[in-house]
């Protein structure tokens, strides 16, 4: 099965486009669109494009800035072709010097820019090139670790990315079980092709059967443009389904058939697709008795479990801890070009106690905002808000209660002083305290917290 290649059109003119996406669809390219520099930069955050078509003059961050903004992320593994027209020939020779694969004079004939195309295409599927997405991300995360569970996940990944199993990730929100994902990803011989993310807690279920399978112009209302879907867009690379126990009972037998023939079918076609991709699922559920109440088709579980791996929650590897804090530390300092020489002894041990029942999310976030509002180059605990409580002198001499309580007050105390700095709004404390909506939800249940929040 051939493998699309995936080019991004970015050009301001919408006219201009359509026309290139015609002519590159014709030749089974897929194609992606971009109506600004700053659009095209956002969406390769998200999505692996190895070639980019730019034009040179748009508003904002022209073609050129676009290049070097590529460039200096990406390096070789994505190409890029700027568009440009006769007057520009010579800024367009300028770009090539900053590393443009080449150029293309609107108005010409397009089957130069056809051949251009499958020049690039050829370069990059030479092999010498390897990802940079993956160099990124090995800077972006930390894999080491003491903890023994751990060291036996990272060699299962490195047995597990070179085959097609599926595989299934379980894990506590936070515990970076998209992180492992996308790490399989990047050892695979995939790596060059997308990698494509969907949670698919957040979308309704006839959303998020069209954002899987995309639709046809007119499939239903509001249908107003042809819309690959997901599976399709990842084809040659891996699809990641997180919270795959949400899925609605409806769409659970649609993917099935999507494991079982490899082909979908866009929402109002009936033309069989081939897709090509390999899966990974995660969820934080007990999926086995989602399937013993029947809200998890048992088929469909076995299909997508031919390797399980459970992540442990950050408490249960608290060796990693340190070494986490100081690389969050590095990562922030960098990022926010801020000058940070250490973690004052009294936010270090709190660090290294805290439960962290948001996980590494948590930790990061707590880093974060220790780095941001940090003082003479010191990560200081006053520092933390809700969860500033240094060790108070007078409570050593007091009976201390029993662990349980303890948590349980101290859990209280803090989603509510959360949930109150952020006027009670649900998903913004949950982004603040690096957990999910859910979990918080979970939470104000537990510990009764609407009563409260009414008041
Ligand atoms: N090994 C790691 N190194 C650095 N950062 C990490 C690592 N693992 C996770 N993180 C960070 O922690 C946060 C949560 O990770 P991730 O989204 O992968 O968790 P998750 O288990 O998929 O969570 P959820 O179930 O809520 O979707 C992210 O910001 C991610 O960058």
């Amino acid at each position: 099965m051939t493998k699309q290649f995936k080019i991004l059109i970015v050009d301001d003119e919408a006219e201009q486009r359509e026309a290139i996406k015609i002519i590159l669809e014709s030749k089974g390219f897929m194609v992606g669109e971009a109506s600004s520099g700053g659009e095209a930069l956002d969406l390769l955050e998200g999505e692996f494009y190895p070639l980019v078509l730019c034009d040179y003059i748009m508003p904002g961050i022209n073609g050129l800035e676009v290049l070097k903004r590529i460039k200096q992320l990406y390096g070789e593994s994505i190409e890029v072709i700027i568009f440009t027209g006769y007057g520009d020939v010579e800024s367009a020779v300028e770009a090539m010097k900053l590393g443009a694969f080449g150029y293309f004079i609107k108005g010409n004939n397009p089957d130069e820019l056809l051949l251009e195309i499958e020049k690039a295409k050829k370069l990059l599927s030479l092999g010498k090139k390897h990802s940079l997405i993956a160099k990124k991300n090995e800077k972006r995360y930390l894999y080491r670790t003491k903890n023994q569970k751990m060291k036996e996940i990272l060699s299962i990944l490195e047995d597990v990315a070179n085959t097609n199993a599926n595989v299934l990730l379980l894990g506590e929100s936070g515990v970076g079980k998209e992180v492992i994902a996308q790490k399989i990803h990047d050892m695979s011989d995939r790596a060059k092709m997308p990698f494509v993310a969907i949670n698919c807690q957040y979308f309704s279920s006839n959303l998020l059967e069209s954002e899987l399978f995309g639709h046809e112009k007119g499939a239903f209302t509001g249908a107003n443009e042809k819309r690959i879907g997901r599976f399709e867009e990842a084809n040659g690379g891996t699809v990641f389904l997180d919270e795959i126990g949400e899925i609605s009972n409806e769409i659970q037998v649609k993917f099935l058939r999507v494991l079982e023939n490899r082909t979908i079918e866009r929402l109002g076609s009936n033309k069989q697709i081939p897709v090509d991709f390999r899966l990974i699922c995660a969820t934080n559920r007990d999926l086995i008795k989602e399937v013993k109440n029947y809200n998890f088709r048992e088929d469909l579980f076995y299909r997508i479990n031919t390797i399980t791996i459970e992540i442990p929650p950050l408490r249960k590897r608290r060796e990693d801890i340190e070494d986490m804090i100081y690389f969050f530390m590095d990562m922030y300092k960098e990022e926010l070009k801020k000058d940070i020489k250490e973690v004052d002894n009294n936010t270090l041990k709190f660090l290294l106690n805290y439960d962290y029942p948001g996980n590494i999310r948590e930790l990061k976030n707590m880093i974060e905002r220790l780095v941001v509002l940090s003082k003479n180059g010191i990560l200081k605990m006053d520092n933390l808000g809700a969860i500033s409580f240094p060790v108070k002198e007078s409570n050593r001499s007091q009976k201390v209660a029993p662990y349980e309580k303890a948590k349980e007050e101290f859990e209280k105390e803090y989603f509510y002083s959360a949930l109150k700095q952020h006027d009670f709004n649900v998903t913004k404390t949950a982004d603040a305290i690096g957990i999910s909506r859910r979990q918080l939800i979970n939470k104000i249940n537990e510990y009764n917290l609407r009563q409260e929040m009414d008041h």
